[in-house]
């Protein structure tokens, strides 16, 4: 649900206490208010979530496992704002996926209301690339699918390559994708992705999968793209990549939002709760 204008104008209401100060024009680019996100497991039940039973099923003629449901995020509600980077942070299983999953559009809402200002792009670990063609074409299909031309994407092309330090050891890029380790794949598409200002970008994990060299020159892209008057998103189990990268975290435990505030504050509470 895209309302831009609607969320521009809201700009001066939701100026709450845990909001930002009274001085910039603060544009609010995601709002979620009240959000539930259930997830049905169908078969789930009893142990029957199986293939064979499912066959089974079907060959009797007999009605389904069940389904079970998982609340995955409980009642979440938050403004982010154009220019902020946003770490999110919880355990494993917290919703943090669950939630950026929402606000991409990805996944709806059982009940509450997601607004965004702008097409939302989320990079995730998983994000689809084609396993079988080149990196070459997959720099070409991915700028191609974030909306880039042919000609943004051949402009593009060489700087992509040299952020993803691919070619560092050797010819790569002309390589099929599945010869790439985790760690090379997740450094390819975090470059294609940096490679366009977005007005909310989120990231899953990317930056952790990368070397510290790689670290350091994606930590600065996402801050330059924050500058470029865009919001990012960050999902890391890495609270240095967090405390580097956001002014603002939130914390998630068991699909709820337990605080959410300035990151420093934010990870010395995470921090006594996890021990560390
Ligand atoms: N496709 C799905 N179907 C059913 N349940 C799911 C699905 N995806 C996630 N869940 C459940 O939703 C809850 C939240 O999962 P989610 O992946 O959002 O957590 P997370 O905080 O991102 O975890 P992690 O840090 O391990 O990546 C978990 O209980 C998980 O089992």
């Amino acid at each position: 649900m895209a309302v831009a204008e609607e969320t521009q104008e809201k700009a001066e209401i939701v100026q709450q206490a845990d909001g930002p100060p009274a001085q910039k024009p603060w544009i609010p680019t995601v709002i979620a208010q009240d959000l539930h996100i259930v997830y049905r497991v169908y078969g789930g039940a009893k142990g029957k979530g199986s293939a064979t039973a499912a066959l089974n099923r079907i060959v009797r003629r007999k009605p389904g496992g069940g389904v079970r449901e998982v609340h995955a995020v409980k009642g979440v509600s938050f403004t982010a704002y154009r220019g902020q980077a946003i770490g999110l942070i919880g355990s494993n299983g917290s919703g943090k996926s669950t939630l950026l999953r929402a606000i991409a559009g990805l996944l709806p809402a059982e009940s509450g209301h997601v607004y965004t200002n702008g097409q939302p792009s989320l990079l995730g670990v998983n994000a689809a690339m084609m396993n079988d063609l080149t990196g070459e074409r997959n720099v070409v299909l991915g700028g191609l699918a974030m909306g880039l031309s042919r000609e943004e994407v051949a402009e593009r092309y060489q700087s992509i390559v040299d952020f993803s330090g691919i070619n560092e050891k050797g010819d790569f890029i002309t390589l099929p994708m599945r010869t790439y380790s985790s760690g090379m794949a997740a450094r390819l598409r975090f470059s294609i992705a940096a490679a366009k200002n977005h007005d909310v970008l989120m990231i899953d994990e990317a930056l952790a999968t990368g070397d510290k060299k790689f670290q350091r020159r994606s930590e600065k892209r996402v801050r330059q793209l924050r500058e470029e008057a865009g919001t990012v998103f960050l999902v890391s189990h890495n609270n240095k990549s967090i405390r580097d990268t956001c002014e603002r975290t939130l914390w998630l435990e068991k699909g709820e939002l337990v605080h959410d505030g300035p990151t420093e504050e934010v990870l010395k509470e995470y921090e006594k709760f996890t021990g560390k």
